[in-house]
């Protein structure tokens, strides 16, 4: 047996009880290592010594740069306009459609349990709620305009993240509004997605996430917030870096918001497209972005790590989308890890890529797991 290898042998013994133990191995690991290799120096002996910062829960913790706190994590709620109703969302264990009135309920227990901030989704229900300008969005009766003044009300202290976008209130399904041709028209895009964020603005939100990913939105949402004079209180977070892929699959159900033709790969990152992600996060960063995110997370940590470069003087969130999290469910389920155990791994991976902010499913449970 080599050096190494006994040494590692060795790291399954650091408990306490076997703590002289180890100290005789270790000096029959240094005499074979004197007979056998004279070259290892007493030096290099001492540089190999790691498992001293790991032998205990607190100075294995003390590892990371940052720890997950309840100050870190947003959740996402769907809000319908269907105001009695809770609804399980099938491909979103655990998770719910909530009218208006299930919501102070539904949020009390998570706000005790130290819940700060919520983002929200409106999922518009009635059959005739959609149509091409997406009309519903900044409907002053509709459910997010209405969650938001009464999130205010009843929880002052949490911080309001409004999502925009159109897809949930258009009749097409796309983010923006479209060309006959079928092709996103940037330029009412923008100016009709700024509408609604200012909308939310107004009703109370803190901070308005635009998620459409038209070009421009941005600047053009800013502006809209400093010529209102609103500017000061309302916080814009961009889905800066946001990919095409296949996990907002659960999300599009939760929402009712999948594309009826068509997909999102002329409005959304191509998966291997690091260069624009970084082009995108620097012009939001110029158009007035106050926090980049990146979104999906785990698959996207080397993004998030350059989005911790590019904005280091900002923060930074990740959006853990339903895909992954789903996934984390079924692997659960299926035996190839305990829920827990990979909700934590995976929130700590995006962590350590450079994010501050979290955006998860898993908040409820975190709320409960970070108590012990
Ligand atoms: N613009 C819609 C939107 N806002 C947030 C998500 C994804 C969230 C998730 O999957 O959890 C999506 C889906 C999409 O772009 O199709
Ligand atoms: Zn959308
Ligand atoms: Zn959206």
């Amino acid at each position: 047996m080599s050096f190494s290898n006994l040494v590692r042998d060795m790291s399954f013994k650091d408990g306490p009880n076997n703590s002289s133990e180890s100290r005789s191995t270790l000096s029959r690991a240094k005499s074979y290592t004197s007979t056998q290799a004279t070259s290892v120096s007493i030096a290099g002996d001492i540089s190999s010594q790691l498992h001293a910062g790991y032998s205990h829960p607190l100075s294995r913790a003390w590892q990371a740069e940052r720890q997950l706190t309840k100050a870190m994590l947003i959740y996402p709620l769907f809000i319908t306009d269907n105001p009695d109703e809770v609804t399980p969302i099938p491909s979103l264990p655990n998770q719910n459609r909530l009218g208006l009135n299930k919501v102070v309920s539904f949020l009390q227990p998570l706000v005790q349990q130290g819940l700060r901030s919520v983002i929200l989704f409106g999922v518009p229900l009635a059959p005739d709620a959609k149509d091409a300008l997406g009309t519903a969005a900044d409907d002053p009766e509709g459910p997010v305009i209405q969650a938001i003044r009464l999130i205010r009300r009843s929880f002052p202290q949490i911080f309001i993240v409004a999502d925009v976008c159109l897809c949930e209130y258009t009749s097409h399904g796309h983010c923006g509004i479209l060309y006959e041709d079928g092709s996103l028209n940037n330029a009412m895009s923008v100016e009709r997605v700024s509408d609604v964020a200012l909308a939310y603005a107004r009703a109370g939100a803190h901070c308005i996430a635009p998620s459409d990913m038209n070009d421009g939105r941005i600047r053009a949402i800013k502006l809209k917030l400093i010529e209102e004079g609103i500017s000061h209180r309302v916080n814009l977070m961009s889905y800066a870096a946001k990919f095409s892929g296949c996990l907002y699959g659960p999300f599009r159900d939760a929402a009712g918001s999948c594309p009826s033709f068509g997909d999102r790969k002329c409005y959304q990152l191509p998966p291997g497209g690091r260069g624009l992600a970084r082009r995108a996060i620097r012009r939001d960063i110029d158009e007035g972005a106050d926090i980049i995110m990146v979104k999906p997370a785990s698959s996207y940590l080397d993004i998030i790590s350059d989005a911790k470069e590019i904005a280091k003087d900002m923060p930074v969130a990740a959006y853990q989308v339903s895909g992954e999290y789903a996934m984390i469910h079924a692997g659960a389920k299926a035996g190839v890890f305990d829920l827990k155990t990979m909700a934590f791994e995976s929130t700590e991976g995006i962590l350590r890529a450079g994010a501050g902010i979290v955006v998860s499913y898993f908040t409820p449970e975190f709320l409960k797991w970070l108590d012990v």
